[in-house]
């Protein structure tokens, strides 16, 4: 859907743009130059049989789906000049970065605590280089792409995702991947603080835990840090104006 306002018109509100995508608690406008989207940790370790998320015991059996769709956000975004920015999660072979026992990542990472309890991983889950760490093949990052490393659950702690962002202009974040309830929720609120609008489109994400974990981060994120819409929406939204006229 279209607005009246001229090109280049940034509401001082932040709520700019000229496109308006339906979404939960109420529609959001956002403009396609100052909108990323954001694929969150879409590696073998969250969304393959036999990665960190399975072995753990997490269910990773619906994640194909997942996949898809993130598949068709990616198109419809790169279609509509939109930054797409690829997410990660791991650390060094030798897990320097993962922050030893003066580390609460160290006492809460289920991967560490899976490599601890079955020595014989070591070195395998979310370490740099390992198939674990590498990202889905359904998906592949293009030229222009920026893939980002991040060493904890948020991708604005401790990379430069804040300052990527601010010197592209990017004022709008549209989430997906997994885990809705960890590095997807992590990201979005900090993105809250720093003024960044956050979306995420829910059927292009899944939980790590029971679906009430999905259900529970979705309802957070749009009571309290922003907007929860569908890849459906979000293609619609991007459609050129002659995609989107019924008819006659
Ligand atoms: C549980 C977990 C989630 N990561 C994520 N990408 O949301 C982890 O990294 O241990």
């Amino acid at each position: 859907m279209t607005t009246d306002q001229p090109a280049g018109y940034r509401d001082p509100s932040g709520r700019h743009g000229g496109l308006t995508l339906p979404a939960r608690p109420e529609p959001i406008a956002f403009e396609a130059s100052a909108t990323a989207l954001i694929v969150v940790d879409m590696q073998n370790a969250y969304a393959t049989k036999g990665g960190y998320l399975d072995l753990a015991g997490f269910d990773v059996s619906a994640t194909g789906p997942v996949i898809e769709r993130i598949a068709r956000a990616v198109a419809a975004a790169r279609a509509a000049g939109l930054l797409v920015i690829w997410f990660q999660n791991g650390w060094d072979p030798d897990y320097v970065e993962a922050g030893g026992p003066g580390s609460p990542n160290w006492h809460k990472s289920n991967a560490l605590k899976t490599m601890r309890r079955r020595p014989e991983m070591s070195r395998r889950l979310l370490s740099k280089g390992s198939w674990d760490y590498a990202l889905v093949d359904a998906l592949k990052p293009e030229p222009g792409d920026i893939v980002l490393p991040k060493p904890r659950y948020s991708g604005f702690y401790n990379t430069p995702l804040d300052s990527m962002l601010r010197a592209r202009g990017i004022r709008t974040l549209v989430f997906t991947g997994i885990a809705t309830n960890v590095c997807v929720e992590s990201t979005l609120r900090d993105g809250f603080f720093l003024e960044y609008f956050g979306i995420v489109l829910a059927d292009a994400t899944h939980q790590a835990g029971p679906p009430s974990l999905q259900d529970g981060a979705l309802l957070n994120i749009e009571t309290f840090f922003g907007w929860v819409s569908d890849v459906a929406a979000f293609e619609a939204a991007l459609a050129p104006d002659e995609a989107r006229r019924i008819p006659a």
